[in-house]
């Protein structure tokens, strides 16, 4: 293993053997070069499609061939692992990959040969018998976002609590079936796969109501998760020693080629997420960032008590044999996470110029500073669709601002290869998170920055959803999207050679938020321009101001208040993205002397609705305020809120370092109730009245 040794994650990938329902896999399509032989610190996996002649290589610290089955991968990769679970240290194995890529015959096996957890089930029972250790196994199944035990037949759903400042992790109401070693444990693997199998791995024990559900969707598609835990006895009982992990995740499909095999594309959109968010996990342990986004998906908040610390994962990118271009995106991404060792790790205590973070400029300045940077560097632009416009351009600046502080943290011998790294890394977070991605290659740094060009070139032709453009071009032509219409007006809201113009277009299709960086010498030095129109104010003011507007709507409409706070606050609705205007109150228009009584009723349905749709925009507007509070307020501030105090402000903090609260459901992670958040809601509101 050599230089990997220290890393918390190995990624290693298996090609799956051909079945004979399948044809003979194309021996051109998957070739493995492992340099030294069985022993190589990292092997290099190369694609060929013969169609386009088109190759593609990827390092990851193992693959292993058709030719090699778990047994070899148990007693090479797994072994040490389930060892570490006794002397404490808790260890995971993931299987991802595309669809029918070999993950289920992986992890659980098939009759006669076991998977990998099957054999790791045989020898932690006979580990455990030899040392005196209690076992239990727990399963559970994520659909859509949402954790089920598997071993309770009315599959109740499992709730997170997370106790971050101690790094442990409460599964609520996940059952645990412990086993009397002397009755379950058998020497044969065949044995152990069988009740594995049959009465617990994977084996949901539905109710008649949810078989009848499953059988309505037929493409059910979810996550899977077996826990082995081992306790030590001892006089005050039984005290957890480790765990070990088997994930058996959904396969990957690319939701935005051809069909989905009838899935519906929101369960797909989530379990692509979900493989991100895992992906995204692992990269940022292996390579040791400050910050480890576990809270972006219900899996990664499950396993995240043995993933850190000394913890052990062995990622298994599961390859299809034959061609397959999700099988290609799933090696892109194991190998990003595993290339990253060489990643040098950013020294936190030292705070370079290059670091400061971007600030934005008042518009006076803005132009004097487009100016100087007009003629060098990469523009860069996020958007989304209208429903998360503006999210998603913070979320991308968020993401650049990451990036670029842990790549400018690099050695000065690696900065030519800057500009690039931070493109396709914004990139390929920007996919993840599904925020569209535009990259401006401006003049004059052309040549500079040639491997931009290609490297986004290579991305888009990847369904990346990221768009270059070269403002050297007068034809801004780019791949067809689905975004296709929006994009043509980011094209122009943000075209390089009409700054002065730009301005996000906050009540067209699509928002676009760009920045500009503080220091020019940041630009020369990277090539790499932000520039930012967002000019919102300090979130006192923007409550002051919503709180006028509000008092000046219910000063013309006395039954507002009422009315607000008889809306329910939906904890579930998302947070939108328009900005409340200030609404100066109209003179009434005179009203015509009505004879037909339907016409009155009509007039004062529409009234009412456009009356509730103001409110909904109100209601959303604060939440919107409320949460954008709880990222950036003091604890101090905080504790002025209504419902917090001394500990849920620390929570809070420790919470958003994380990442940031997206909706008023986060605020169950401080241990708050539905109904506490909506009571609490409703004070805030009434609150502005007093
Ligand atoms: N190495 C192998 N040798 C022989 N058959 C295999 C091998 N790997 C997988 N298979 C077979 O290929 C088929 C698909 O495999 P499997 O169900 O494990 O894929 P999967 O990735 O879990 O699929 P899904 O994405 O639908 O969950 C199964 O019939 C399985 O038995």
């Amino acid at each position: 293993m050599g230089p990997n040794q220290a890393r918390k994650a190995r990624v290693i990938a298996k090609i799956k053997g051909s079945t004979d329902l399948e044809p003979e896999a194309s021996a051109k399509w998957i070739s493995v070069h492992r340099p030294e032989g069985d022993d190589s610190g990292t092997t290099t996996v190369s694609f060929g499609d013969e169609s386009t002649s088109r190759k593609e290589s990827y390092e990851l610290d193992y693959c292993y061939d058709q030719s090699e089955g778990n047994d070899l991968i148990f007693s090479r990769e797994v072994k040490p692992l389930v060892e570490g679970v006794f002397s404490g240290c808790n260890g995971t194995v993931i299987a991802h990959g595309a669809i029918g890529s070999g993950k289920t015959f992986t992890i659980q096996g098939s009759e006669g040969k076991p998977g990998l957890a099957v054999l790791a089930m045989a020898e932690i029972l006979s580990m455990a018998e030899e040392s005196g250790k209690l076992i239990s196994i727990s399963c559970y199944e994520i659909s859509k976002d949402h954790a089920y035990d598997l071993l309770d037949p009315n599959r109740h759903e499992v709730l997170i609590w997370e106790d971050v400042a101690r790094g442990k992790v409460q599964l609520k109401g996940l059952s645990q079936a412990s086993y009397n070693l002397c009755c379950f444990w058998t020497s044969n693997c065949c044995e152990v796969y069988r009740r594995i199998s049959e009465t617990i791995f994977f084996e949901s024990k539905f109710t008649d109501k949810q078989s009848q559900k499953m059988i309505a969707e037929p493409h059910h598609r979810s996550h899977k998760g077996l826990i082995i835990h081992v306790f030590r006895d001892n006089e005050s009982g039984a005290l957890p020693l480790g765990k070990m992990n088997f994930v058996d995740l959904a396969g990957y499909e690319d939701g935005r080629r051809k069909s989905t095999g009838g899935v519906n594309l929101l369960e797909n959109n989530i379990i692509n997420k979900s493989i991100y968010a895992l992906n995204n996990v692992v990269y940022a342990l292996n390579a040791n960032d400050s910050h480890v986004p576990y809270r972006e998906s219900k899996l990664t908040r499950m396993l995240r008590d043995s993933l850190g610390g000394t913890n052990k994962i062995l990622m298994i990118t599961c390859l299809n044999s034959s061609y397959c271009q999700d099988s290609l995106c799933m090696v892109k991404l194991a190998s990003r996470s595993c290339k990253c060792v060489n990643r040098i790790i950013p020294d936190s205590t030292k705070k370079t110029k290059s670091m400061v973070r971007p600030t934005v400029l008042s518009s006076s300045s803005k132009s004097a500073s487009a100016t100087a940077t007009k003629q060098i560097g990469t523009r860069v632009g996020f958007s989304g669709n209208k429903a998360n416009a503006k999210a998603s351009t913070i979320k991308g600046r968020k993401l650049f601002d990451e990036t670029c502080h842990s790549a400018k943290s690099k050695k000065s011998s690696q900065k030519e290869s800057l500009p690039l790294e931070i493109v396709s890394t914004v990139a390929e977070h920007a996919k993840q998170e599904e925020v569209t991605f535009f990259v401006f290659v401006l003049s004059g740094v052309r040549s500079n920055l040639q491997g931009i060009s290609q490297e986004v070139e290579s991305l888009t032709e990847d369904h990346y959803p990221l768009q270059a453009f070269s403002s050297e071009e007068s034809d801004l032509s780019f791949k067809a999207s689905t975004q296709e219409t929006k994009l043509v007006d980011e094209v122009n809201m943000i075209d390089q050679n009409n700054h002065d113009k730009a301005t996000p277009n906050i009540d067209g299709n699509a928002e676009s938020l760009s920045f500009v960086a503080a220091d020019p010498t940041i630009d020369k030095e990277n090539n790499l321009v932000l520039v930012n129109n967002d000019e919102s104010p300090p979130i006192s003011v923007r409550l002051q101001e919503l709180s006028k507007s509000l008092k000046l709507l219910c000063s013309s409409t006395p039954s507002c208040l009422e009315i607000l706070s008889k809306t329910d606050v939906s904890i579930d609705d998302q947070v939108p993205t328009e900005t409340l205007e200030p609404k100066t109150p109209k003179t009434p228009e005179p009203r015509l002397p009505v004879n037909d009584e339907s016409e009155i009723v009509d007039n004062s349905c529409a009234s009412w609705k456009t009356f509730s749709a103001h409110s909904l925009k109100m209601k959303d507007s604060l939440v919107n305020e409320y949460l954008g509070f709880l990222n950036t307020a003091s604890k101090e501030d905080l504790k002025r809120l209504k419902g917090i105090g001394e500990k849920r402000a620390t929570y809070i903090l420790e919470l958003r370092e994380e990442s940031p609260f997206k909706n008023l459901n986060d605020l169950k992670e401080i241990g708050m109730s539905d109904k506490q958040i909506k009571g609490i809601m409703k004070q805030e509101m009434g609150g502005l009245f007093n």
